[in-house]
């Protein structure tokens, strides 16, 4: 049976490595991204034009590498950002520095999804606190209504990864990418309607200080 988490133990898992084992969370970001990015592949995602949907935390953030590595392998990428590029997570704005050298086009977030060939959710991972609603349900409910697939980063954007339940409006996704061990809630029948196919990426965080 696949292992699996719940947000505490993931939260725990991530804050061990990064406090107490000493590797940063830039580092681990860049793997979760890099653990992506693989699954991109041509038989599921046209990349022609690919949109990466990021929100100002750190799931956001992953989105935004996972951007700058499509882009340095020439795939024509967009961003959108759900807010104010000033008031992200500490790392996020890291990324966010680093696709203004490529010059990577980041537009503020829309509902108009026409062109892109695929979504790259990464709006909400284990930080989703609330129901999502507002412009938020608007932007996920714009991505559902697109016909481009959809691999979602960590988290289908307003699935409890605990419950499995949707929390308001919540991504329908083609394959997600998650980080570490599957969420609890992925287990699910109805967590499993929402992740889609689920793959669990190596990131360098483990429970027991051991790879298992
Ligand atoms: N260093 C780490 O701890 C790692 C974190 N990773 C990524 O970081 C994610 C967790 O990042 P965060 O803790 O920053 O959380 P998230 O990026 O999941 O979201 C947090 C942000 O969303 C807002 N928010 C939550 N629910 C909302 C709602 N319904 N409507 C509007 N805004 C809402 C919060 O206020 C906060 O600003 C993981 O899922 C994973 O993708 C990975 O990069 C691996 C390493
Ligand atoms: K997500």
């Amino acid at each position: 049976m696949t292992k699996s988490v719940t947000i505490a133990q993931a939260r725990q898992a991530d804050q061990h490595t990064i406090k107490t084992i000493g590797i940063p969370s830039l580092v681990l970001m860049e793997r979760a991204a890099l653990g992506a990015t693989a699954r991109l592949q041509p038989d599921t995602f046209d990349l022609t034009h690919v949109l990466v949907f990021a929100g100002t935390g750190n799931n956001g953030g992953d989105g935004l590498a996972i951007a700058r590595m499509l882009h340095v392998r020439g795939i024509d990428v967009t961003v959108m950002l759900t807010g104010d590029a000033h008031k992200t997570s500490v790392e996020t704005g890291q990324q966010l520095a680093i696709l203004s050298y490529y010059h990577i086009p980041i537009i503020p977030a829309s509902t108009d999804l026409t062109g892109y060939t695929t979504i790259v959710d990464a709006i909400f991972g284990i930080g989703l606190d609330r129901p999502v609603s507002g412009k938020f349900a608007d932007w996920v409910n714009a991505i559902n209504a697109s016909s481009a697939p959809v691999l979602s980063v960590d988290v289908p954007s307003g699935l409890n990864a605990d419950t499995g339940e949707p929390q308001g409006a919540t991504v329908q996704a083609t394959a997600t990418s998650t980080f570490a061990y599957a969420k609890q809630g992925f287990l699910t029948d109805s967590g499993q309607q929402y992740t889609g196919q689920l793959f669990v990426e190596d990131i360098g965080v483990y429970l027991n200080d051991r790879a298992d």
